[in-house]
């Protein structure tokens, strides 16, 4: 099985900050996506570029498919902006070595139902964000890799459009293709069949969307109002604030809409309030703060 084992990278070169990844271990199964999920600086892009062999590894080792069989989207889209979006598709076909009738045919599937069609003559340059996005997807995307590596592929993209992503990527993976895809949208990582949880640099959890969430030790409750009281000082305190063992009430406080959803330690007394069943996003938070206060 394809992954990461044990991985640490530093960008310090060694001098004594935390590592961008302390001792990560993935796995990546064929026919599966692999959502990694987790805050700015969790070590999302800097895992999918070491599993493209693009950072040096302090430790640990990657285990993938050799270069012409992985396919990566870098967050910076990986489209060429002075090519149209045909050339984009020539360029990537030709480094692939695909022979003219099925890029023909691929090219055709993947830019229709993108939505790209209609910009085949547009320089890379010139598409708007989303559309970049999505043309840096079909890319990635267009030689059949066996291992496909997403960072952040729908961020900027229209709704519709990321449905459309998304069946791409399930199906891509119904052929057996080994997909691990960074995302903000939980929406998205619920639909993965392992989220991987990431929190400066450490992996907090690693299971299927329900087994992410049976992790959460403790209890959520829910209220209309601030369980702290009035003066609640900062509105959202981040996760891994440095707060120690035992994080105050303010700290494990968070806004949902209008709704203030709390975090109790197990052996706590809870505030009042309406007690929850976690979701994804409930999860994600406590487990950050929990990682933050062991
Ligand atoms: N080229 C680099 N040089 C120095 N530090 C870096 C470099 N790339 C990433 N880092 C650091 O490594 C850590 C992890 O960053 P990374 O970009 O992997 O996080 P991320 O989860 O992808 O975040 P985001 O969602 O904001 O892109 C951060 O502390 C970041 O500052």
């Amino acid at each position: 099985m394809w992954g990461a084992r044990d991985v640490t990278v530093r960008f310090d070169g060694g001098h004594g900050a935390a590592p961008a990844l302390d001792a990560v271990t993935v796995s990546l199964p064929r026919g599966e996506v692999t959502a990694l999920v987790g805050g700015d600086g969790a070590g999302k892009t800097t895992l999918l570029r070491a599993l493209v062999r693009r950072v040096a590894l302090a430790g640990g080792s990657v285990d993938v498919p050799s270069v012409e069989r992985v396919g990566f989207q870098p967050a910076t889209s990986g489209v060429w902006r002075t090519l149209s979006v045909a050339e984009n598709v020539e360029f990537v076909g030709a480094a692939y070595s695909m022979g003219r009738k099925s890029l023909t045919a691929r090219a055709d599937e993947l830019l229709g139902r993108a939505g790209l069609d209609g910009a085949r003559d547009r320089l890379g340059g010139q598409l708007s964000g989303g559309m970049r996005q999505k043309l840096g997807f079909c890319l990635a995307m267009l030689h059949e890799p066996d291992l496909l590596l997403l960072d952040e592929p729908s961020t900027g993209v229209d709704p519709v459009s990321r449905v459309e992503l998304w069946r791409l990527v399930a199906e891509a993976a119904a052929a057996g293709t080994a997909i691990a895809l960074a995302t903000t949208y939980l929406d998205e990582a619920e639909r993965a069949a392992t989220v991987v949880a990431l929190d400066a640099g450490r992996v907090l959890a690693a299971a299927d969307p329900p087994g992410v969430v049976a992790a959460v030790p403790g209890q959520v409750t829910v209220s209309d109002r601030r369980p702290d009281g009035d003066d609640p000082g900062p509105a959202d305190v981040p996760p891994g604030s440095d707060d120690g063992p035992s994080l105050p009430l303010a700290a494990r406080t968070w806004r949902r809409g209008t709704a203030f959803h709390t975090w109790t330690p197990p052996g706590t007394d809870a505030p009042p309030g309406e007690k929850v069943v976690p979701d994804l996003e409930d999860a994600l938070v406590v487990l950050s703060l929990a990682g933050a206060s062991s």
